[in-house]
C-alpha cells in the first residue's frame, strides 16, 4: 500500500474508487465503505483510494495503526489529509473540481449517506452526484451501519471507550480495540519480584480505556499470547508515563524490542494503589486467575485464536 501524507499539493491518479472521511478505528461502518472501494477494483480495476482526514485530537487509531490495518485489508493507496483551514473552508464544489476531478481523477467516489465536506459543510452525498455527471464519475452513498437504533460512529466508540465497554467496542469495530508498539524494558522490578511483563508505551495521541486491569491477547512476531494487563501509572510504585504492561500467561520468552499488538477483550477493575508490594502482588495473583477463568469460559472465542509459538 502507498501512504501518502498531504502536505500541500495532492498527487496525480487515474481510474481510483475513493472513499473520504476521518477513518478512525475503523469500525463496521467504515468496513462496508472500504469494502466497497475494493470490490471496485476486482470489478473494474481501479485503484482503491482512502482519503482519510486528520486533526490533531486524539485518536482510536494511531496514524501508523490505521496504515497496517488498511495494507491488510487491501486498500492501495492511503492518503493522510490535514484538517487545516484550507481544506476546511474550501467550497465543497471545489474540492470536487479540483482534487477530486483534476487531481485524483476519480471514476467512483464512495461515502455515507450523512458525509458532509467542505466550507460550511455544504458538500454532501447529493452534490457529489451531482457533479459526477458533469465530471463522468459514478458516486456510490453507503446506508449507515446501525447498532440497534444507534448509527456506529468513532464518536460512539469513543463513549464506550470512555467506560471500559471493551465487548461493546469489540462488536462496534468489529474486531477487538487494541495498542500497537514495541516492547520496551521496565524497571525490571517485574521480573526480580513481581511476574514478568512485556511493557509498551502508547503515543500521547492514542485514546487508551481507563487505567486498570484488562483481558488481553498479545499479537507477537513468535505467535499470539493470553494474558492480563495493567494500563496506567502504577501508582503503587509511581511512573511517570502511561504504560501498557502485561502478564502473558505460559510465556517465557525474551520479548524486549519485538513489535506487539495487544487487543483488549474486557475490563477487570480500576488500577489502585496498594500499601504494599506484598498486597499488589496478591491482588496480580487474583487477576491473573480471572484472567484465565474468563479466557476458559470464552471457549468459542478461544477457537477463533491460535495461541502460542506460530
Ligand atoms: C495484571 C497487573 C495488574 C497491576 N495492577 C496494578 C495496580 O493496581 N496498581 C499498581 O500500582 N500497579 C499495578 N501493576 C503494575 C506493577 O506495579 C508493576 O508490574 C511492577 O511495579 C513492576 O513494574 P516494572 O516491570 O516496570 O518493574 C499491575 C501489573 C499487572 C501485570
Ligand atoms: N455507521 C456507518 N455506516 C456507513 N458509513 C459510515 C458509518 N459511519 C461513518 N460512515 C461513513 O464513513 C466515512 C468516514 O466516516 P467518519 O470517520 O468521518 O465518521 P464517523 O465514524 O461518524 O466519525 P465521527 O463520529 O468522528 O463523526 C464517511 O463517508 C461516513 O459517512
Amino acid at each position: 500500500m502507498e501512504y501518502v501524507k498531504i502536505e500541500g499539493q495532492f498527487p496525480k491518479f487515474s481510474h481510483c474508487a475513493v472513499t473520504l472521511g476521518k477513518f478512525d478505528g475503523i469500525h463496521r461502518g467504515h468496513r462496508k465503505l472500504i469494502q466497497t472501494i475494493l470490490n471496485r477494483k476486482k470489478e473494474y480495476g481501479e485503484l482503491a483510494v482512502v482519503m482519510a482526514f486528520v486533526s490533531d485530537r486524539q485518536t482510536l487509531l494511531t496514524s501508523e495503526e490505521r496504515r497496517i490495518l488498511l495494507e491488510k485489508m487491501g486498500v492501495d493507496i492511503l492518503l493522510e489529509c490535514p484538517l487545516n483551514d484550507q481544506i476546511k473552508h474550501m467550497k465543497a464544489d471545489v474540492f470536487i473540481r479540483q482534487i477530486l476531478k483534476g487531481d485524483l481523477q476519480a471514476s467512483c467516489v464512495v461515502v455515507g449517506e450523512d458525509f458532509r465536506f467542505g466550507h460550511e459543510r455544504k458538500g454532501s452525498p447529493e452534490l457529489l452526484e451531482k457533479y459526477g455527471e458533469k465530471y463522468d464519475y459514478e458516486t456510490i452513498v453507503i446506508a449507515k451501519e446501525m447498532e440497534g437504533n444507534r448509527k456506529i460512529s468513532s464518536t460512539y466508540i469513543r463513549e464506550e471507550l470512555k467506560k471500559g465497554n471493551m465487548e461493546k467496542i469489540a462488536d462496534l469495530l468489529g474486531s477487538p480495540f487494541f495498542t500497537a508498539g514495541v516492547i520496551e524494558h521496565g524497571r525490571g522490578m517485574g521480573h526480580r519480584d513481581f511476574f514478568p511483563t512485556a511493557n509498551i508505551i502508547p503515543p500521547k495521541s492514542k485514546l487508551m480505556p481507563p487505567n486498570g486491569v484488562y483481558v488481553t491477547v498479545s499479537h507477537l512476531e513468535d505467535g499470539d499470547y493470553p494474558g492480563i494487563t495493567n494500563v496506567g501509572y502504577k501508582p503503587t510504585v509511581g511512573e511517570n508515563f502511561l504504560g501498557v504492561e502485561t502478564n502473558l500467561f505460559d510465556c517465557d520468552l525474551d520479548l524486549y524490542g519485538q513489535k506487539c499488538r495487544v487487543d483488549f477483550y474486557k475490563y477487570i477493575r480500576p488500577e489502585q494503589k496498594f500499601t504494599s508490594f506484598e498486597a499488589l502482588k496478591a491482588q496480580i495473583r487474583r487477576d491473573i486467575e480471572s484472567g484465565k477463568n474468563w479466557f476458559q469460559e470464552e471457549k468459542e472465542l478461544v477457537k477463533t485464536l491460535s495461541f502460542g509459538k506460530k
